[in-house]
């Protein structure tokens, strides 16, 4: 009975997830018949990108018993599209485990029309038995059906907005219905756009569209899918009948895993995998913007022992506590990730490359200072960091490597400090000294940065704009050095008479190239 009788197409699914079953509404609503169908999964049906998702409720459905409703673009016997509302229930029944109730949406619209015309001019139209009928039909579709039209101009309004739509948006449906845009500008810039894009090309190709998108309703945010499907109307313009979902509890539960499986659990800062696509997308936008980006690798010392003494919950306890001061010591738009024991990363976005400097030392000063209470004692830890600089272009995999070469230096000098890494190799913390000089009245200092890596000698320039300026390899100057009289001085070839000049002898700057070059004064 209930299968002959259902207004739209069901099927009866097993407990392999096979087709079992179906009503003629199958043959009359999708042009399949039951030879297409029985034995194969339902998700046959779907357009290709939608089975996934109706695959996954019918699976659901299966092993936990739970329900599912959403929209589903179905393909028909005659290689046409349709835009289905699908039901996923639970149905313990002659070997049955669940029914998947499909609804025509255009089908329903037509009904929803029907209804209105019936209500204006208190007719029955033929294929409509009485309005109650049609009532509970419409009443068991799943979201606020609506009927979207854009004029030749291209202005959109709404010929109807179906129940459900006051409660669910908190708009009022009176002017919304007056004026699209009144529930347009709740969307974000991106999301208009999009459906703007949507709209065209649908109204072009006459296929269905489908957005997901979100309505700022002032005290809320709620998210809808979206999906309408093309006609033209009587005055040659396009118009779409569709659907509105209510998807924001899924959006939520989504938002809910991602965050669960780009968090670390004990922390609460980002994981590896999810530090990985976001620095990679900082950094990309941070190059294009000119701006420079650090990265940090941070690392407790000896935490082995700190665990074998106190205990493994208070080594947790201080790694949370770390994490926090992290959070504290940085900008919210910093990025801190938890990479693996006692390993964390820091990505600081759009810095001054010597306020990096500054803002690392203030985090290591602010570990050193923490103190956690276990038992009775006040447990304090340090942290050794590694820092560089990212080159433009430089993949991210192998700027860890970089900065993990850089922490190495930080644990070899003892732990408990910064060692970063110039372009050309290691920046010796100990030889980095402001040297006092001002310029001429200007705000240009000078920093001394010894490579102990290469051998070689870079002179950093701390000018208003921060740009690194490094000690090009040019020819010996003739002058020896008036330190320890070796003939080994160079200068910027660009050099002004107040540069620096550096021995590579003595491996410092040791005069300006006006006392060490025949310069003309
Ligand atoms: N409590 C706790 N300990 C962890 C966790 N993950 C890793 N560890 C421990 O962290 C310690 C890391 O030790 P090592 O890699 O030897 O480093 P270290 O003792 O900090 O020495 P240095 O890094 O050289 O200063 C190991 O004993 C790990 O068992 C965790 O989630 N919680």
């Amino acid at each position: 009975m209930l299968f002959q009788h259902f207004p739209g197409v069901l099927l009866g699914v097993d407990h392999q997830g096979l087709i079992r079953c179906t009503n003629p509404q199958a043959m009359s609503c999708l042009a399949l018949s039951d030879q297409l169908l029985l034995e194969k999964s339902p998700e046959v049906i779907a357009a290709q990108g939608e089975a996934p998702v109706f695959a996954r409720a019918i699976r659901d459905c299966i092993s936990q018993g739970s329900a599912w409703q959403g929209l589903v673009t179905c393909r028909t016997g005659g290689g046409g599209m349709c835009q289905m509302s699908v039901v996923v229930q639970p149905f313990y029944d002659a070997g049955l485990a669940c029914l998947v109730m499909l609804h025509d949406i255009s089908e329903v619209f037509s009904q929803v029309l029907a209804e209105r015309y019936l209500h204006e001019n208190n007719e029955t139209p033929e294929n409509i038995s009485t309005r109650e009928d049609i009532e509970s039909y419409v009443a068991r579709i799943p979201g606020i059906v609506f009927r979207l039209r854009q004029a030749h101009e291209g202005a959109l309004s709404f010929d109807y907005l179906g129940p459900g739509f006051e409660e669910q948006t908190l708009l009022c449906a009176d002017e919304v219905r007056k004026d699209a845009d009144v529930l347009l500008n709740r969307m974000s810039e991106e999301q208009r756009l999009k459906l703007s894009i949507e709209l065209a090309q649908s109204g072009s190709t006459m296929s269905p569209w489908r957005l997901e998108m979100c309505i700022d309703s002032g005290s809320s945010l709620c998210w809808f899918e979206a999906r309408g499907v093309p006609q033209h109307v009587a005055d040659g313009a396009v118009a779409w009948d569709g659907l509105l979902l209510d998807i924001t509890e899924r959006k939520l539960h989504e938002s809910q895993i991602e965050k669960l499986v780009s968090t670390d659990a004990l922390t609460g800062v980002m994981n590896r995998r999810a530090f990985h696509d976001a620095a990679e997308a900082a950094a990309a936008q941070a190059m294009r913007h000119g701006q420079h980006v650090v990265l940090a690798m941070l690392d407790l010392d000896h935490f082995k022992a700190l665990n074998d003494c106190y205990g493994h919950a208070a080594g947790d306890k201080v790694l949370q506590s770390f994490s926090e001061t992290c959070r504290m010591s940085l900008r919210p738009y910093d990025l801190i990730a938890r990479i693996g024991g006692e390993e964390f990363v820091v990505m600081l976005v759009d810095v001054q490359l010597v306020d990096a400097r500054e803002i690392l030392e203030r985090l290591r000063s602010n570990v050193e200072s923490m103190t956690m209470q276990v038992g009775d004692r006040a447990l304090r830890v340090t942290v050794s960091m590694g820092a560089i600089w990212l080159d433009e272009a430089e993949e991210l995999e192998m700027a860890m490597l970089r900065v993990d070469r850089a922490l190495y230096e930080a644990k070899h000098a003892g732990r408990n400090c910064l060692r970063g890494l110039s372009r050309g190799g290691w920046l010796d913390q100990d030889e980095i000294s402001a040297s006092g000089h001002e310029g001429d009245g200007s705000h240009i200092r000078e920093y001394r940065f010894v490579d102990t890596f290469s051998g070689s000698a870079r002179l950093a320039i701390d000018e208003p704009s921060n740009s690194l300026h490094e000690l090009p390899e040019g020819p010996c100057l003739p002058t020896p050095c008036p330190n320890c009289g070796q003939r080994q001085l160079r200068a910027p070839t660009t050099g002004t008479p107040d540069a620096w000049v550096y021995c590579g002898a003595c491996r410092a700057f040791v005069c300006r190239y006006h006392e060490a070059a025949d310069y003309p004064s």
